[in-house]
This record gives structure tokens, sequence and C-alpha cells, in this order.
């Protein structure tokens, strides 16, 4: 028998070759950003947009176990790679690559002691923390531009400190948050479903109006111009997820800054003027924080809404529907099933002798039985099948498309495996408990579940009189064996 052995990081645990292959592809992925940013930057100026940085950090976040010092390197030759390929010298290019790695550093280092709902945006405070850590890291990076401004540019220490502190302000705030927020992609999350599901017309105005009224800002090019995309950003945020809105906060400060640089925008004011163009730049982030901190809130808000929706119509015990939330549902589906003139199927599954499981084996063994119990029918049922607690031991299951035949063979197949199964309780012995079932079927659904309940309540006392521990429909009764 042979083994293959792999040599694993210590720190992270992974097999060096998934470090090697994670350095390559920081490395690819830094050289492109830089490159990107040198490609874009106005002649003789430092680059205004320059995604390398807020990307670098970004990634590192979200992949905290990317950051090792293999990844670090694959950055260092990504960066320097891209500066000697576009006429640098060694000594410039790292000395430019030591001001980007003090702000990835610095930001880096203070994310991670912010927990995970943090450092991915989950929470509306989210947004103040993600601002002090850019802040703090543009002005490490600034620090190093006044050291380096002298000595590359012959220019002032302040003016390096000021032009660098907000080219990476304005440009880690539209990206570092898209990368923040990008949705998990799962094979099964609803998640995934809405990022492929096409949205209807009334959901793209938002986004349109937006992308409007960027163009007619730059078209404009007045002095107020950099505010016109407020109230359409502000529009997006209460109607988009925090994802897409932070997309669009990042195509509009890109978009400015891009205008801006480039001379398309001058906004009535010079902006060859250092401190105007650093006031501009400034002003670009602060615009772009409002929607960010609005998406964030209504995320929040909506992630409660739902939470609070599930309590009021579930059982907190079992999970199941409670009575309320089983009638609207139920009564949703049988509408449209009465509608689509299709047959439906309601159960009502009643525990037998509970109330001497309580009295033998106290309260707290009986909520855990009706736990199982609900554990063991929601295991059974279909996606499509709807299931609910409607009083102390009692179940109703209302089975869409599912003719009386059908509904008796799920009832069985629930019965017997309840009776099998064995309850975790106090006692030596393993406590068994059984359970009756009534079935009530229509060939075309009635257009509600109240319609159809009395028939199975009535099934239900039949099966209780029959013995318990069986299944009665309409004219039927059948005890096991
Ligand atoms: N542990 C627990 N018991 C509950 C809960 N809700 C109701 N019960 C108990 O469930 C028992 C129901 O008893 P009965 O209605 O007499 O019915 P039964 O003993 O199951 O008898 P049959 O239905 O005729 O087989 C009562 O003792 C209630 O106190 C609950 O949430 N937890």
């Amino acid at each position: 028998m042979t083994t293959k052995s792999t040599l694993h990081d210590q720190r992270t645990g992974w097999p060096v070759h998934h470090a090697l292959s994670n350095a390559l592809l920081i490395g690819l992925l830094t050289f492109g950003m830089a490159l990107l940013g040198i490609i874009t930057r106005p002649m003789g100026l430092l680059a205004a947009f320059w995604p390398a940085n807020a990307v670098l950090l970004g990634v590192f976040v979200r992949h905290p176990r990317t950051a090792r010092w293999p990844s670090w390197l694959g950055a260092l030759a990504g960066f320097v790679a891209a500066d000697l390929l576009t006429g640098s010298t060694w000594t410039k290019s790292l000395l430019l690559t030591a001001g980007n790695f003090a702000f990835v550093l610095v930001g880096l280092l203070i994310y991670q002691t912010q927990r995970e709902e943090i450092r991915l945006l989950r929470r509306p405070e989210s947004i103040v923390y993600l601002v002090l850590i850019i802040v703090a890291g543009a002005l490490a990076e600034g620090a190093v531009g006044s050291v380096i401004n002298p000595v590359l540019f012959h220019g002032s220490a302040e003016a390096g400190f000021s032009y660098w502190f907000s080219a990476e302000l304005a440009n880690a705030l539209a990206i570092v948050p898209v990368i923040l927020a990008l949705p998990t992609w799962r094979a099964s999350s609803p998640g995934r479903a809405r990022l492929i599901r096409w949205p209807t017309m009334a959901k793209w105005m938002p986004a349109a109006v937006f992308v409007a009224s960027v163009m007619i800002a730059i078209r404009l090019n007045d002095s107020g111009s950099i505010a016109y995309p407020i109230p359409a950003l502000l529009w997006c945020a209460i109607s988009y997820s925090l994802f897409t809105t932070s997309l669009l906060t990042s195509m509009y400060g890109i978009a400015m800054m891009l205008s801006i640089s480039t001379g398309q925008m001058s906004l009535g004011a010079a902006t060859s003027d250092l401190h105007t163009l650093l006031a501009l730049r400034i002003a670009i982030a602060l615009i772009a924080l409002a929607p960010l901190m609005v998406a964030s809130v209504m995320g929040a808000r909506n992630a409660l809404l739902k939470q609070l929706q599930h309590l009021a119509s579930h059982d907190p015990l079992t999970d199941a529907l409670n009575r309320g939330g089983l009638m609207e549902r139920a009564d949703m589906l049988m509408r449209q099933l009465h509608d689509a003139r299709q047959p439906v199927s309601v159960l009502m599954l009643d525990i037998d002798h509970f109330k001497s499981v309580n009295d033998q084996h106290g309260h707290a063994t009986g909520d855990r039985v009706l736990r199982e119990f609900a554990r063991i029918v929601h295991g059974m049922l279909r996606d499509t099948d709807v299931f609910g607690r409607i009083g102390g031991e009692e179940f109703v299951v209302v089975l869409p498309n599912c003719g009386q035949d059908n509904a008796w063979q799920i009832a069985e197949r629930i019965r017997a495996q309840f009776g099998q199964h064995a309850l975790s309780s106090e006692a030596a012995v393993p406590l068994r408990a059984t359970v009756s079932i009534g079935i009530a079927s229509a060939g075309i659904a009635m257009p509600s579940l109240s319609t159809l309940l009395p028939d199975a309540d009535h099934a239900l006392y039949r099966a209780k009189h029959a013995g318990r521990n069986c299944v009665a429909a309409a004219g039927t009764t059948k005890n096991p064996g």
C-alpha cells in the first residue's frame, strides 16, 4: 500500500501547493489591477484610479487564510512587474510599492481584530468601522507618500501626504465595500437564485435614473455636478441589496474620479490646482458613504423583519408553522390548487396518550417528544407540503396534488416511522410513542383549509376510537398489522 504525503503550511493547515497557487493568483490580480491604474492615469500624475490596494485588502479580509507571506510576495511581484513594464526604475517601483503595502497592511491588521459580521458588512455599524479602517490605512499610505514625494518627484512632503491619502480614501471607499458585500456563491442558496433572477422593469428604475444622473452630471460639468447622482444613489440604497448599492456607488466614484483626472469634468473649478483636486476626491468619497450607510441599515432592517415574520408565523417549540401561519400558508396553497383544479389531501395528526407521556416522564420530556415528532414528519415531507402545529400535540399537513391513496401511504409511513423511533428520555428504557392520523381528501381543492379540516378531524376521531396508532380516512379505518 502506498501513501501520498503532502506538505502543509503550519499556520493555515493548507497544502503548500495551495499556498503557492494562491500566491500566483494574488500576483496576477495585483499585476492586472496595477496595470489598469497605470494605464488610466493622466500623464505625469500618480494614478487617480488605483484599484490594486483596495482589491488586495478586500480579498485578504474576505479570505484571511490567503493573507500569508507567499501571497504578500506574489503581490510584491505583481506591483513591481507592472511598474517595471511601464518604464519605472527598480527604486521607484519599490518605493511606490511600500506606499501600497502600508495601506493594505494597516487595513488588514485592524480588520483582523473585528468579528466576521463586522468585516463582511452585515451590521449597520460595519460602515463606521469600514471608514475608520480605510482612513487609518490611507493615513499610513499618506505618511509613506510624504517621504516618497520629495525623493521621487521633488515635491513637498505635505503634497505627497495629501495626494496619496485622498486618492486612497476615494479608491478604497469605492472598491472595498463591493468586495466585502459580494454574496457567497452556493449551489443551493437563495442568494444564488437572486443573483440570476432578472429584475422586472420597475426594479431597474433606480439604477436607470442613477446612470442617467451620472451622465447628466458629466455632461453639464458645473460646480455642483458631483452631487447630482445623490438622490438616485439613495433610491438605489433603499431598493437594492448592499452589494448592488456598493457596486453602483463604486461606479459613481470611479466615473467621477476618471472624469476629473482626465479633464472631462472641470466642475467650473481649476482641478489642476492640487487643493481643489484633493477636496473633490474627499467630497466624492464622502458622498459614496451615504448610500452605503442607508443600504446597510436597510439590510439589517430586512433581516430583522424576516426574523420577526418567522417568529410570528412559527411555533417556537417545534419550529413548525403555528395555527395562524398554517392557515395563511395553507389557504394560499389551496386557492392556487382550486384555480388549477388540482387535488389536495389534509392529514390531522395527534400523538397518542400524550398526557401520560407528560405525567410519567415530565413536561420537559414531553416537549422533546413534540420536537422529535415535528422533525420526523418534516423530514418525510416535500418542500411544497405545508406542516403546522394547531394545538398541544395536534399537527396538520397539507399535501398538494395528492389523492387519498397517496395521502394514505404518506400517513402510514409517518405512523410507522414515529412508532418505531426510540425517543430520548431520562428513563433507562427508551420511550416510545404512537400517533393517530385522520385524512380528508378532495379531487379538486376547495379554496380554504377550514372546509377540509372538520372532515380530517372527524377521521382522526375515528382513528382514536379504533384503538389509536392507526390511520383513518373518509369511510375507511385500518389498524396496523
Ligand atoms: N410537554 C408538553 N405538553 C403539552 C404541550 N401542549 C399541550 N400539552 C399536553 O398534552 C396533553 C394532551 O392530552 P389529551 O388532550 O388528554 O390527549 P392525550 O393524552 O394525548 O390522549 P389522546 O389524544 O386521546 O390519545 C395535555 O396533558 C397537555 O398538558 C406542550 O407544549 N408541551
